[in-house]
């Protein structure tokens, strides 16, 4: 399946700007789309646009003609001055009915959010603010053209509180405020409306991988062999260990310092072993992928495992205990592996980096030269060549123990069958997402193991 791109308010403009097109066309077509998508989405309500002064308040003003065309009982109010002969400006002279002062606009039970889009990179002022929260929490339904003002459309940090709307019109192409947290909460639904406007980016939404069942030809070593090296825990390695199985690694030894070998499920190999036994126990052909971590500890007995990992030579999924106990100049030392942090992790590694939780992924990426996955309500994949992946809003039920160690197990397995660091962080991704749907509320980590088959 083909990735949607991801655009940042620079390369939209860049590739409005690249298009050729008179602006005034695109606005034409963004506001139609947003009218129909409103139409589709809802029989005629009374309706309030809050148009804002640049282009984005252009489109609700389209939106508007459009659907008080269609007989909807229409109202428009403007905030802020539109720029003389602008597209904006045009439009405000062209509309028939009263421009109202949103201070002075009546609620009502749709409101149409059009005061600011990708030009937004502020807060709104307090006079705008106390204006129009009002309207915002009076509406039933509440829909955003191409985002909901008040949040940064690079960044995806909400700078003015407002409340969230239910339906958002992307126009052209996703932006990182759609998927990233806090703005992508505010979203509500997001449908991307084409504007004629031909987009590509490095950032992608992350797509569903391919999922490659076994023929006649496989058999289990051909199927990826995963070694987890684990240490104190058993518990957090042995979900790591059955993610890896249920994922489709053909072959799972988990070695360990202690603990119960007799555990479910009897198809992984445990072995309890030596620190000193780690490296002879990874010096096999057949091990696709090493899997660092999960369970391992954090002390000394731990860092002679991670050492032994480290110094395999194998593809490497380092997670957990093992990110923290490494620093970013000894993981770039062993470029081509996969970092999996959750936030914490990731800022006692790089420290506070700037900008977005992409640009944070990439940076680190680069620093190492490994591949990021950055967990979180909204996790992002960042490979060392400056391609990057956001997932999709995942199921928050995912907010549990033991649900990032059955995320390693499943990269590790793919990474074994011979995906790339980037395919595998991703693939893994996807599919524990999807497994989080799958078990539904109230899961714990256990429960994603018996839902990661291909459907
Ligand atoms: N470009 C194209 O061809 C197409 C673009 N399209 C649409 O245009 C949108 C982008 O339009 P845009 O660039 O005009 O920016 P927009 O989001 O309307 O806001 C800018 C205006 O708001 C002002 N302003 C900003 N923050 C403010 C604040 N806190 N408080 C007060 N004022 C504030 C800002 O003022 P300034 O910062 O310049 O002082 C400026 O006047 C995009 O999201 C999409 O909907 C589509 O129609 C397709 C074709
Ligand atoms: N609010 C949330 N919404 C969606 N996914 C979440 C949320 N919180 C955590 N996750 C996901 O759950 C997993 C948690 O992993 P991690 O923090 O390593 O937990 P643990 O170490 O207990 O296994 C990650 O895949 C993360 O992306
Ligand atoms: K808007």
């Amino acid at each position: 399946m083909t990735a949607r791109p991801i655009l940042t308010a620079a390369e939209m403009r860049d590739a409005e700007r690249r298009s050729g097109q008179p602006e005034r066309d695109m606005v034409e077509r963004a506001g139609l789309a947003l009218a129909t998508a409103i139409a589709r989405f809802t029989g005629p309500l009374r309706t309030l646009v809050v148009a804002g002064p640049g282009n984005n308040g252009a489109d609700g003003m389209v939106a508007a003609r459009h659907l008080a065309a269609a007989g909807w009982d229409v109202a428009v109010a403007v905030a802020g001055q539109s720029r003389p002969g602008s597209v904006a400006a045009e439009l405000r002279a062209d509309w028939p009915g009263h421009l109202a002062d949103p201070a002075a606009a009546a609620p009502a039970t749709l409101v149409v959010d059009a005061l600011f889009g990708t030009g937004f990179a502020r807060p709104l002022d307090d006079a705008l603010m106390a204006a129009v929260l009002p309207l915002w929490s009076a509406a039933r339904l509440r829909v955003a053209a191409d985002l909901p003002s008040g949040v940064d459309a690079d960044t995806g940090a909400v700078l003015s509180d407002l409340p969230a709307a239910h339906l958002t019109i992307a126009f052209g192409a996703l932006k990182p405020a759609h998927r990233l947290q806090p703005a992508a909460g505010r979203c509500g639904r997001v449908a991307v409306a084409d504007i004629g406007v031909e987009v590509g980016s490095t950032l992608t939404e992350l797509p569903r991988p391919r999922v490659h069942p076994p023929t006649a030809q496989s058999h289990k070593y051909s199927r990826g062999m995963v070694a987890v090296v684990a240490g104190a825990m058993p518990g957090a390695a042995a979900l790591a260990a059955s993610a890896a199985a249920r994922a489709g690694a053909g072959y799972v030894l988990q070695l360990m310092a202690g603990g119960a070998l007799d555990t479910h499920p009897h198809a992984i190999m445990r072995r309890i072993v030596s620190a000193d036994a780690v490296a002879e126990q990874l010096d096999d052909d057949r091990i696709g992928a090493v899997l660092v971590g999960p369970g391992l500890g954090r002390d000394a007995d731990a860092r002679r495992r991670l050492d032994a990992a480290l110094l395999s030579g194998k593809p490497l999924v380092i997670d957990g205990d093992a990110l923290a106990l490494l620093t970013p100049s000894r993981l770039s030392r062993h470029p081509g592996s996969i970092l999996t942090p959750h936030d914490g992790e990731f800022r006692r590694l790089f420290g506070d980096l700037p900008g977005s939780k992409v640009d944070r992924a990439r940076a680190a990426a680069a620093r190492t030269g490994c591949t990021l996955l950055l967990k979180g309500a909204d996790s992002v994949v960042a490979d060392p060549d400056g391609r990057a992946a956001i997932l999709p809003p995942a199921s928050p039920w995912l907010a549990t123990a033991g649900t990032g160690d059955v995320l390693a197990g499943i990269v590790a397995a793919r990474r074994a069958a011979g995906d790339t660091p980037f395919d595998a962080a991703a693939a893994g991704a996807w599919l524990h997402a999807d497994a989080a749907d799958r078990v539904g509320p109230g899961l714990i980590a256990d429960d994603l193991l018996t839902h990661l088959g291909p459907r």
